[in-house]
């Protein structure tokens, strides 16, 4: 392989994977990648894994009943589960600021096996910072993240690897800039996994295939245009170690995955990530792994296409959940305004 440079621009220097097989990326990649030194073994973290618990059939997921109580009498919604054997990622109370600027306030959600789940908001309010919590990527100031029920301590740290793994696309789509698109999309392998170069490179292929391209896997991401590198990101995310027994279900985390994309372009990124969710299968035929995911964004056209429940997050709190389809029906002022684009209401610029 060849040194890797970063070109991570927005969300911060991770690609979300865990890697414990060195191979050589060359000496820039210790700029933007932090090891942990544990049991002779280097360990780029670039994802994070959580406790394993019990597995959870899709069929055991429950629906979801909202009653709306609120300050305005319909500006939040309590979600009433029968209960939560099928939370896989839980905030509870969440506070960060950075500096003087409190960014979130008190952040209270449940993510459940088998939910799209949508956060939505004014820019600022903290949609980016709570995924990079959920990550641990970030550390919360005050409150607690569960990953299926066991409180994860500060950042993503090696005891936590296992039973779950939390997968973050970010929006850069964040590949390294001098790594082609094999080498990126089987990084987590090269460094990670047992399986030969050989079942790497072709299960790269089929994982690129899965996301709609072809013939791309010896390009640079430069030579790549925006949807395509999205694209390789999510391959990147979904690719994974057919070696093992059993592959743990995954949360994907996906931040503006359609921003600066065309109309046609961000049905093709929307639909993929419907599908690698919903397709119950990898590109190896064993079962679906991607448990649940958490899209934020701002395009109407992601919310209504590849979510199913939407979280509202606005003065670092979210004072709005619901299904998709109540967005547009809404009459919370600020549902109303937000989706209305108007410059009157309760959100201030
Ligand atoms: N590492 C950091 N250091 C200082 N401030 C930060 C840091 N990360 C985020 N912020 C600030 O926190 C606030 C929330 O940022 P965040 O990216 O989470 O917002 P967002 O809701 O995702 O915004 P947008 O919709 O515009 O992408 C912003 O004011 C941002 O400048």
């Amino acid at each position: 392989m060849t040194s890797a440079t970063f070109s991570s621009s927005l969300l911060g220097p991770f690609p979300v994977v865990t890697s414990t097989r060195h191979c050589d990326l060359g000496k820039e990649r210790n700029k933007f990648c932090c090891f942990n030194e544990k049991k002779g073994q280097r360990n780029v973290i670039c994802a994070c894994m959580a406790p394993p618990t019990r597995n959870l059939g899709r069929d055991e997921f429950h629906g979801t009943k909202f009653t709306e109580s609120s300050k305005y009498g319909n500006f939040s919604k309590e979600v009433k589960h029968e209960n939560d054997s099928d939370v896989l990622i839980e905030c509870r109370n969440v506070y960060k600021s950075f500096g003087e600027k409190h960014i979130l306030r008190g952040v209270s959600f449940k993510i459940r096996h088998g939910e799209a789940v949508g956060i939505i908001g004014p820019s600022g309010t903290g949609k980016s910072t709570i995924l990079k919590i959920i990550a641990g990527l970030l550390a919360p100031d005050k409150g607690e993240v569960y990953i299926r029920g066991k409180k994860r301590m500060g950042l993503i740290g090696d005891d936590e690897i296992s039973g779950l793994r939390i997968g973050l696309v970010f929006q850069s789509a964040a590949l390294f800039d001098s790594l082609t698109v094999r080498e990126n999309v089987g990084f987590l392998l090269y460094e990670n996994s047992c399986m030969s170069d050989e079942q790497i490179s072709q299960l790269v292929t089929e994982t690129l295939a899965a996301v709609g391209l072809k013939g791309v896997e010896e390009r640079l991401p430069s030579e790549l245009s925006g949807g395509m590198k999205k694209r390789v990101a999510l391959a990147r995310s979904i690719i994974c170690d057919i070696s093992k027994e059993s592959i743990e279900p995954e949360v994907l985390l996906y931040d503006e995955p359609t921003a600066g994309l065309d109309p046609i372009a961000s049905t093709v990124v929307e639909d993929l990530i419907r599908s690698v969710h919903t397709k119950g299968e990898d590109a190896s035929g064993k079962q679906g792994k991607i448990a649940s995911y958490v899209v934020v964004t701002h395009q109407h056209s992601t919310i209504l296409r590849a979510v199913d429940r939407l979280l509202f997050l606005h003065e670092g709190k979210v004072v709005w959940q619901g299904m998709t389809e109540e967005f547009t029906t809404s009459t919370n002022p600020i549902v109303r305004q937000f989706a209305s684009g108007n410059l009157d209401g309760p959100i201030r610029y």
